[in-house]
């Protein structure tokens, strides 16, 4: 039942995951994409990474890109200092609706701001819709052919300060190399990759780290 995967996600979440326990969200997500139907969340392995930069930046203003069903927003959020926010982008309406019920189901909605839209079109946009200057941590979770394009509009739009934190997934599976290119060899970043599996799978992949130096 449930038309769809995000949907049979957010059915499993209603009936297995604590209302107002963002962690019991979390294990309910990833039981069902291990155990049931895969979905491409950054998942358990690969979320310990992502948890690990969030609490090291200690983040005011963090920026997503592809937010899918909400699991990595829940990741972010549920380990934000008081006061910050996350924005987070999603192309796909559906989506969008689906994560927006689970972030409500793990009680994280209030520190969450998801707009529907084009990464392109809703970056210049920002600054002004939030009246916020920059960015302390971005992840990057889209279409990969979008991860440099839209980092350079990040750039332009001067959104990224000197030690901003880019965390890119995927750039082994399914990959980024062009994004992987500019990052290792532009002056402007020092980058580090973190070792990793894609999702609920026994497959290689990782995450990039990458500071702005200014
Ligand atoms: O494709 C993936 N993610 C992207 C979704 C669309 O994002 C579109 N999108 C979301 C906001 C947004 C804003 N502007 C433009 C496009 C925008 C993605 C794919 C895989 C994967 C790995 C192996 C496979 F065999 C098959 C798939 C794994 C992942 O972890 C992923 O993240
Ligand atoms: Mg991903």
């Amino acid at each position: 039942s449930g038309k769809s995967r995000p949907m049979r996600i957010l059915q499993y979440v209603q009936n297995t995951a604590v209302q107002g326990d963002a962690n019991s969200v979390i294990s309910a997500v990833d039981s069902y994409c291990a155990n049931v139907e895969w979905a491409m969340n950054v998942g358990d392995k690969k979320g310990e990474i992502l948890d690990a930069v969030v609490l090291d930046v200690r983040p005011r203003w963090v920026l997503e890109l592809g937010t899918y069903c909400g699991y990595s927003t829940m990741r972010i959020a549920r380990l934000l200092p008081p006061g910050a926010r996350l924005i987070t982008l999603e192309m796909n309406h559906h989506y969008a609706q689906v994560a927006k019920q689970i972030l409500g189901h793990a009680g994280l909605d209030s520190q969450v701001d998801l707009l529907v839209g084009a990464s392109s079109a809703l970056i210049p946009q920002l600054k002004k819709k939030f009246d916020m200057d920059k960015f302390d941590l971005v992840f990057i979770d889209h279409w990969k052919t979008s991860y440099l394009p839209d980092t350079k509009l990040l750039e332009e739009c001067d959104l990224l300060a000197s030690g901003t934190v880019l965390l890119a997934d995927n750039v082994t599976c399914p990959g980024a190399p062009e994004y992987l290119h500019y990052v290792r060899n532009s002056p402007r970043y020092k980058s580090l990759y973190f070792p990793s599996q894609l999702e609920y799978l026994r497959v290689e992949d990782g995450m990039e780290k990458s500071v702005f130096l200014g």
